[in-house]
Formats: C-alpha cells, sequence, structure tokens
C-alpha cells in the first residue's frame, strides 16, 4: 500500500460517491446479493431490511494494495456492524472509511451505511459499513434497529473510547449480548479502542482492552480516528478475519504465504519465537494468543 495509492482511489472515491445505490440493493444489484443466499453463505440471514430508513452511501474502489491486483480474486460482499456507546466514534470510523472530507460531512449527515471496495492481499472484497447502532432511543419502535444489527452482520466491530471507561464496560456488555444473539456463529468481532490520540485523558489502558478481547475471544485494535491511526489496518483486518473463516485451510496458507513475505523481518522473527517458546510452555500460549489477539491476519 502506498500513499499515492491511497490519493488515487480517494480520487475515484469522490467521484462516485453521488451515485446512489438502487433500493433494490438488498436484493442483490444483479451483480451482488445482499439478502439470504444459499450460493452465499456469508449473507444468509433472512432479517428484512428497510431502505428507505437507511441509506446506502457510496460504491467505490479502495485499492490499499493495487500492485498485487489479482484478477482471479474472489468478489465479495459482506455486512459490518459499528456498534459502540454514543461518543465513541464510529460514524468518525465510518466516514474515514467512506472517505468522506469534513467539508462532505454535513451533506452525508444521517446517511448510515457506506460501501466500498478493498484490495488487500491483492483480492477484492466489498465491505459494507453500517453506522446504524442505537442506544439512546428506546422505544419499541427503536428496538428493532438493535434487533436488526444483531442480525444482520457478517462481522462486527465493537468500539469504545479509551478516555471513557463506561463505554468499555458497554462494549463488554455488547459482545455478551452479540454472543446471547449469534450463539453458534463464528463470526469475526474486533474491540476498538479509540481516541488513542487523547493519551493525557486515557481511562483504559492497552493491556485491558487487550485483556478484555482474550476473555471474549476477538481481536483487538486501537485507533485514533482523529489521526486516522489504524483505521486501514481495521478495515483490511476485518477483511482478513471474514476470509479466513470462509476460506479453505490450503487458500488461507496461500494467501499468508503472500501476506507473511510483506512482513517486516523484526515481526517474522517475532513471530517465530513466540511460537518456539509457546511449544514448551502453556502458560507462554496464553500470552502469546493475548498477543495474537492484536493481530488480525490471524485466527
Ligand atoms: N480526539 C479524538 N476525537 C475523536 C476521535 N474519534 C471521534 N472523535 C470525536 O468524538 C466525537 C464523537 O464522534 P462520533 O464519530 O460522532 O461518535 P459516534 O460513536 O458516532 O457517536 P453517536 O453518533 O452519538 O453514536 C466527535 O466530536 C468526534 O470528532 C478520535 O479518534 N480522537
Amino acid at each position: 500500500m502506498t500513499l499515492n495509492t491511497q490519493r488515487d482511489s480517494k480520487e475515484t472515491l469522490r467521484r462516485r460517491a453521488s451515485t446512489p445505490l438502487p433500493a433494490s440493493h438488498q436484493a442483490g444489484p444483479g451483480d451482488r446479493k445482499t439478502t439470504a443466499d444459499p450460493q452465499h453463505p456469508a449473507l444468509g440471514h433472512s432479517a428484512s431490511y428497510h431502505p428507505g430508513d437507511k441509506t446506502i452511501r457510496s460504491r467505490a474502489s479502495w485499492s490499499s494494495d493495487s500492485e498485487d491486483s489479482d484478477s482471479s480474486g474472489a468478489d465479495s460482499l459482506y455486512r459490518v456492524v459499528l456498534l459502540g456507546d454514543p461518543g465513541v466514534g464510529k460514524t468518525s470510523l465510518a466516514n474515514i472509511y467512506a472517505g468522506t472530507q469534513e467539508k462532505d460531512a454535513n451533506e452525508h449527515r444521517g446517511e448510515e451505511s457506506y460501501e466500498r471496495t478493498l484490495t488487500v492481499d491483492g483480492e477484492e472484497t466489498t465491505l459494507i459499513v453500517m453506522d446504524t447502532w442505537e442506544t439512546e432511543k428506546q422505544e419499541q419502535a427503536e428496538n428493532w434497529v438493535q434487533d436488526y444489527c444483531m442480525q444482520v452482520g457478517n462481522a462486527y466491530v465493537i468500539v469504545y473510547s479509551i478516555t471513557d471507561r463506561a463505554s468499555f464496560e458497554s462494549a463488554s456488555e455488547l459482545r455478551i449480548q452479540l454472543r446471547r444473539a449469534r450463539q453458534a456463529e463464528n463470526i469475526p468481532i474486533i474491540l476498538v479502542g479509540n481516541k488513542s490520540d487523547l493519551v493525557r485523558c486515557r481511562e483504559v489502558s492497552v493491556e485491558e482492552g487487550r485483556g478484555c478481547a482474550v476473555v471474549f475471544d476477538c481481536k483487538f485494535i486501537e485507533t485514533s480516528a482523529a489521526l486516522h491511526h489504524n483505521v486501514q489496518e481495521l478495515f483490511e483486518g476485518i477483511v482478513r478475519q471474514i476470509r479466513l473463516r470462509r476460506d479453505s485451510k490450503e487458500t488461507n496458507e496461500r494467501r499468508m504465504s503472500v501476506y507473511k513475505r510483506k512482513e517486516s523481518i523484526t515481526k517474522k522473527a517475532r513471530r517465530f519465537l513466540d511460537r518456539l517458546v509457546a511449544k514448551n510452555n502453556k502458560k507462554m500460549a496464553l500470552k502469546v494468543r493475548s498477543k495474537s489477539c492484536h493481530d488480525l491476519s490471524v485466527l
């Protein structure tokens, strides 16, 4: 991924941002399906969607890895639901994903779903990022939104603010709620500690975030929407987590061998040493697991 590539893809996005998706999008715009589809097990949820209530903002290409683009890569579409307390930064993260510039934010206010195609490890995947979670409205009419969110995601991002302990506690509750709603399913869940730039206001340590992810068996990353730090890594990580569950072991191993070739020597050495020590030490194995919850490219 290069900065140039990012800049180029943003240009593409801006040009296409005004292109509305047809209302029939949920039934599949001809090329892809977003409702229950036996050919597309990852999308096989039966919850109904209300297109009039939520807007799909844009379809655009965001090639993070264009030099490796492989036309043989499967093109797939997945829903990613953002959960978390009000004010933790869900919309800010979604806006970065959508490539919305600050000056465009007012124009797009009220729109809550963002579709974008990413090229990760040489293959394209389209994510619809849904920023529809409501925690404040308790009326009956709003409950369907929460139920819908819990049912419809192919992956979940649970966001808290590192400056707000209450939001961290809510994140644990959301994880439990999600586990209850989707009991037997092995869906990717990423715990995100946002606002990592606000160092002096920190109320939740990195270790606590990581510990929570280990206990709740999910991935963990700290981001700063304000500085755009780790946001791209987050969305690329979601794609990798989806693929790790969707594809065969062989396909993932082939993909990983390409990915690992690009890893830094330090990262490779650390990974090798962790495995070596963990082989003979159960306690260490737990520690490695706690480290691996940081690594969004492995299960
Ligand atoms: N310093 C800092 N501020 C942030 C960051 N992310 C979001 N904010 C600010 O936090 C406030 C809330 O951000 P939103 O993105 O609206 O949060 P939200 O979770 O979507 O909130 P609701 O829409 O109420 O659910 C805004 O003023 C953002 O500018 C961050 O990483 N760092």
